[in-house]
């Protein structure tokens, strides 16, 4: 508005002077005039918009960055920075800079918050400009632009998320707990018949829930082409999005353009390869479902109610090819998560036997023996959920987050956190907090309880990210987990394995470094709790 008034053309009488004549106005003179009027009060508004912005700009430059590790000259603090678990590190920078902190690599800023209070100011509060992903190059290159994981913040997120909401959300998960509960059930049978396969039992219970929830399929328990194919897309999505293997052509976008051929250019062959795989990850399933419609098999998943919905309103392409990718990425997401949190709970239980036992004294007076939990149960097992919560904790399994990034310059504390800054959450340093986890190493779910053995107020998962990218599958990750929990508490004892002597062999508490960090395998031995639950276990038909 005020430029608009300022920029009005403003009609000046003729100056009266006595004893000067006025002069004649040539049309030169005319239009210099008429530049005076119009076009002056114009240049000097823009003169001062723009000394306003370099200002701003100047200002900016001139604050600091939040503290952290000092730059090397180009490289910045790339040789610190450790491909592989790295938020052991950036704990130890939380330690000495706080808990916000900068470092650089090839004039990348990337900032790491190490506490839930600046994550909260962040990512919730500042949602409008902490949301976006990293434009990592890899990711067009591979069509894995398709993956709600890795989208810009921007419309087709905010329509792909709407579609994963309908279907995920707290109040829609309650759908999927009779296929929970069968394929737990199944899992139960699996720990039964080979308990020393724990790990795979508890990937082939996450691979079956999500197929059987999204596609209406049940997997087969040996060799799936379906969980193949995905876990196949999972590798490539993990590879891609780490540093290691593609950092060059991550870091330097320019080396997209040079030829497959060129030295180093090997990532175009990957690429192609990827996004083929990608594809078939995508259809084969999907076709599946169109395929059990044409023949009139009413499959009850995520998909076939989408389709049967888009069909019948006359739906589009467009909008087919978005289920199709939302249903590929669900699976995705869902299968390594749950599953490495399952093993994390196991690993739990072998070296905390007196926390299993607890639970398992909640489960036997509400449930009681000879009957397996319900989710009905679940508002009567505190305990138990206080040690879902404690699994959750403890090991977090995506202990540095997926990666946001600003869309705008932004200062924080009077610190300058530019646009295009990486933001990692350091959910490892947040859930060791000892400040609000005393003896944050000890698996304790009591820190979850209060005096009276109720809940207390602290049901805020960190391990499911913030924000508005805020892990979108946490409500069936959640009910899928603690249906394991209980289910394999009321029914088995974890202990221990023993060496040929009978002593103990202890678990090393280690974890793998990648972007989802499973534990590394160790030995335990899962053994039926009397042989009232042998016998339930067995009892159980429906595989
Ligand atoms: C124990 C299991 C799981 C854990 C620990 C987990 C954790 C996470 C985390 C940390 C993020 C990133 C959050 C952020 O950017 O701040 C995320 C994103 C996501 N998760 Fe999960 N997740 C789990 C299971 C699932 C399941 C079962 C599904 C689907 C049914 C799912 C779907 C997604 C999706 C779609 C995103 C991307 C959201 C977006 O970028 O907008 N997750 N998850």
């Amino acid at each position: 508005m005020v430029g608009i008034f300022i920029l009005s053309p403003v009609s000046h009488p003729a100056p009266k002077c006595p004893g000067i004549k006025p002069t004649k106005v040539s049309p030169s003179n005319k239009y210099s005039i008429m530049a005076l009027h119009y076009y002056l009060p114009a240049a000097v508004v823009l003169t001062m918009l723009a000394v306003a912005e370099l200002s701003r700009r100047w200002r900016a430059t001139r604050l600091l960055y939040p503290p952290g590790p000092k730059p090397r000259f180009i490289t910045g603090n790339l040789h610190e920075i450790p491909a592989e678990s790295a938020w052991i590190t950036y704990t130890e920078w939380g330690k000495q800079y706080g808990d916000i902190v900068h470092a650089q690599a090839f004039g990348n800023h990337i900032l790491i918050l190490n506490s839930v209070k600046v994550a909260m100011e962040l990512l919730e509060k500042r949602a409008r400009i902490y949301s976006d992903r990293p434009a990592l190059p890899m990711i067009p290159l591979t069509g894995l632009e398709f993956n709600l994981a890795v989208m810009p913040h921007g419309e087709k997120w905010r329509q792909y998320r709407r579609l994963f909401h309908q279907h995920f959300r707290r109040d829609a998960i309650a759908a999927y707990h009779p296929i929970q509960l069968r394929k737990i059930h199944n899992l139960l049978r699996d720990l039964l018949a080979t308990p020393e396969s724990f790990v795979e039992h508890a990937k082939t219970l996450a691979a079956a829930v999500i197929m059987a929830t999204i596609y209406g399929y049940d997997i087969e328990p040996k060799n799936d082409r379906f969980v193949y194919l995905a876990e196949e897309g999972i590798k490539r999505f993990a590879e891609v999005m780490l540093p290691g293997s593609f950092g060059a052509v991550n870091t330097f976008p320019f080396l997209r353009h040079l030829p497959s051929w060129f030295p180093g250019c090997g990532f175009h062959q990957y690429a192609r390869d990827a996004s083929k795989l990608l594809d078939e990850m995508k259809n084969a399933p999907f076709d599946f479902v169109r395929q059990s419609m044409r023949d009139g098999v009413d499959r009850l998943s995520v998909l076939s109610k989408l389709l049967q919905h888009n069909d019948t309103h006359g739906g589009s392409k467009e909008l087919e090819q978005s289920f199709k990718d939302v249903t590929a990425v669900a699976y995705a997401a869902a299968a390594d998560t749950t599953s490495a949190t399952i093993v994390v709970f196991i690993m739990a239980m072998a070296l905390y036997p007196e926390v299993a036992r607890k639970a398992q004294d909640e489960i036997d007076a509400v449930v009681g023996c000879g009957c397996l939990p319900e989710f009905e149960h679940k508002s009567q097992l505190p305990y138990c959920e206080a040690l879902v919560r404690e699994v959750f904790r403890w090991r977090p399994i995506v202990p540095m987050g997926v990666p946001h990034s600003t869309t705008e310059d932004d200062i924080y504390e009077g610190y300058f956190i530019p646009k295009g800054t990486v933001v990692l959450s350091n959910i490892w340093a947040m859930v060791h907090d000892e400040s609000m986890y005393p003896n944050s190493d000890q698996f304790n779910p009591e820190r979850f309880l209060n005096a009276d053995g109720q809940l207390n107020a602290d049901d805020h998962i960190l391990g499911f990210g913030f924000g508005r990218r805020v892990c979108a599958g946490r409500h069936a990750a959640d009910a899928t987990v603690w249906g394991a929990v209980v289910s394999i508490l009321s029914t088995f004892n974890i202990a221990k394995a023993k060496d040929e002597t009978g002593k103990e062999i202890e678990i090393k508490i280690e974890f793998t470094g990648d972007l989802v960090s499973h534990p590394k395998p160790f030995k335990c031995v899962i053994t039926p709790r009397s042989d009232t639950t042998r016998q339930l276990v067995e009892s159980i038909t429906d595989v």
